[in-house]
């Protein structure tokens, strides 16, 4: 028998490349999630890769450079045939194959990951694909999206068998080191956001509210002191957020309303947010990204900062006390041993990044957006004003947040931004069960299928919300019926069992600010700013990450 180690380029080439197929074809990988068994991938291909080496040099007879170069070709040869049969099969032979959609969608993943890369409008471009495919378009080999009312529910509501996607596995998969948010099992998911929920309960929530509205203090008397003069929305925005993160989360003061500069933890998160916008996209390159030396040096700077806080809290934690901030619920969990706390102590620091991530991007970006319609609308402004002032006759002397429940309009005002501008704009991702998932009499998505419903573009379909892109507050109060609100999708904290643990306190940090600064000054667009870039420009990181908005805020007393 010839000895295939000395066969030539072009029979090695058809015996690697159909290789490569039967590998495919064969092996199990067409429904391996390749985020988590990509590890132990890359260590098989390259021990494969020196077996080749050596195998060549000990029984082919050549030299180390043509042993090398041999290998090279193996692998070019065995890697085009993989990625043939995964083309072809996911083009003609694939579960989702029925389902329209871009071609190179169908195809990679890299796709997406592509367009983000140029510009960051994933969400517009998915709303423009639902205009020419219809509710249901295959956005990844195994993805789809669906722009249908009656998917909400049944994708994220509280009685779906749907579960978290290789989204949530971009952290790696081990759900015992990753945070409430990535934890993708579901009866451990359980457990622990029962912890968290001790955190933001109603008696929690009002005794941080003392703090927000320090906070928010803090922030109208440096905008007083800005005497006119234009100033960055976004910026300032961004800047109260985290500082409520701070403080409701574990009563650390991030001090950037008082400096007006970020803090560094907070621009370690910044300088990475663009990368995991196009690298989450394909989860496994995120993990890959995150093993570089220097990818994420912003996002290193931030652990460490967040290692310390935790360092810091468990010498100030006293027992004894009743937890003043949602770690100490978390610390009190795992000090008396309950189990609904984060199970180990990399989940406790990951835990930690979550608070401030999840709580801070997300608020920062609709309260940027609640000043632009501030300033768009002036008619809601000033009728939002009048109605602050009904409840509250005495002026901003006289704030308080029993008198703001007195004021439905504010939550109109946040609620309709929250339609147009979600702050997860794309959405959720989730994975069909078993069972696939079957969506009125007209759809079926097959088993362990990536779905989601874009957010912003169910928000504002007017097929269920009439004048859809208008900002039109009075939806949610006096023309609720007329309108038909109360069927339309709205939900924009999500829903479910992962639904937003941190809701409570950001309707009451968004309350305390829109409701101080419309009380104490008139907000407009300064000198040259219209609010288009803003409105159109801003990118989908997983949150909304929005451009500067110039905007004079004039004191009215
Ligand atoms: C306007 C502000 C906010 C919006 C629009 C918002 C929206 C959301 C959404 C859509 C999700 C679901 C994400 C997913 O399934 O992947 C979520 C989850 C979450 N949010 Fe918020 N959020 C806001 C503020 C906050 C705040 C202030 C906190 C406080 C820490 C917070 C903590 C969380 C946590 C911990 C989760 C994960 C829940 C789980 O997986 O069980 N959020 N949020």
């Amino acid at each position: 028998m010839a000895n295939p180690f000395q066969a030539g380029l072009m029979p090695t080439a058809g015996i690697a490349a159909l290789s490569g197929v039967v590998f495919h074809l064969s092996i199990p990988i067409r429904n391996a999630e390749f985020e988590v068994v990509m590890f132990p991938f890359i260590v098989g291909s390259c021990f494969a890769f020196l077996s080749f080496a050596w195998s060549f040099a000990q029984f082919g007879g050549y030299g180390s450079f043509g042993a090398l170069a041999k290998t090279v070709w193996v692998a070019i040869c065995f890697n085009t045939g993989l990625l043939t049969s995964i083309g072809v099969y996911r083009l003609v032979f694939h579960r989702l194959r029925s389902f329209p959609g871009p071609f190179w969608a169908k195809l990679t993943k890299f796709h997406a990951a592509y367009r983000a890369s140029q510009a960051g409008q994933l969400h517009r471009e998915r709303a423009e694909l639902h205009k020419k495919y219809g509710d249901v378009v295959r956005v990844g080999p195994r993805e789809v999206s669906v722009m249908r009312k009656s998917a909400v529910q049944l994708i994220y509501g509280p009685g779906t068998d749907c579960v978290k996607s290789t989204w949530y596995a971009q952290a790696g998969n081990d759900h015992t080191i990753t945070s409430l948010h990535m934890e993708r099992n579901r009866p451990a998911h359980r457990l622990r956001r029962r912890a968290w929920d001790r955190g933001f309960s109603t008696k929690a929530c009002a005794s941080y509210e003392p703090r927000i509205e320090k906070l928010a203090d803090r922030l109208v008397e440096q905008i007083r002191e800005t005497n006119c003069k234009p100033i960055d929305g976004t910026k300032w925005s961004m800047f109260y957020s985290f500082d409520i993160m701070g403080t409701v989360a574990f009563q650390k003061d991030f001090n950037q309303t008082t400096s007006g500069t970020e803090h560094i933890a907070i621009k370690g998160i910044h300088d990475t947010m663009g990368l995991i916008g196009v690298l989450g996209n394909t989860p496994w390159t995120l993990v890959l990204a995150s093993c570089l030396p220097g990818a994420a040096s912003g996002f290193a700077r931030f652990f460490t900062i967040c290692a310390t806080i935790l360092k810091e809290k468990e010498k100030s934690y006293d027992p004894e006390e009743n937890p003043q901030d949602v770690l100490a619920f978390l610390l009190k969990a795992a000090r008396e041993g309950d189990q609904t706390a984060p199970p180990t102590r990399k989940a406790l620091e990951d835990d930690i990044r979550l608070m401030i991530v999840a709580g801070s991007e997300t608020s920062a970006t609709t309260i940027a957006y609640q000043l632009y319609y501030l300033a768009k609308c002036p008619d809601k402004q000033q009728k939002l004003r009048e109605k602050l002032f009904e409840a509250m006759p005495g002026g901003p002397s006289t704030w308080t947040h029993a008198a703001l429940k007195n004021v439905p309009y504010l939550d109109d005002f946040i609620n309709e931004t929250l339609r147009l501008k979600p702050a997860t704009v794309l959405g959720c991702q989730r994975e069909t069960s078993e069972k696939g998932l079957r969506i009125d009499d007209d759809i079926y998505i097959p088993p362990h299928t990536t779905v989601m419903v874009p957010m912003q573009g169910i928000q504002t379909d007017p097929r269920y919300w009439p004048e859809a892109d208008s900002f039109v507050p009075e939806r949610w109060g006096e023309r609720r019926e007329e309108m038909g609100t109360d069927g339309a999708p709205f939900f924009a904290f999500c829903m479910g069992a992962h639904s937003c643990a941190g809701k409570a306190v950001a309707m009451i940090s968004m309350r305390t600010a829109l409701s101080k600064l419309v009380m104490e000054f008139d907000v407009a667009f300064a000198p040259g700013e219209d609010g288009v870039e803003f409105d159109t420009m801003e990118e989908e990181n997983f949150s909304t990450t929005c451009k500067p908005l110039q905007l004079v805020f004039t004191p009215r007393s």
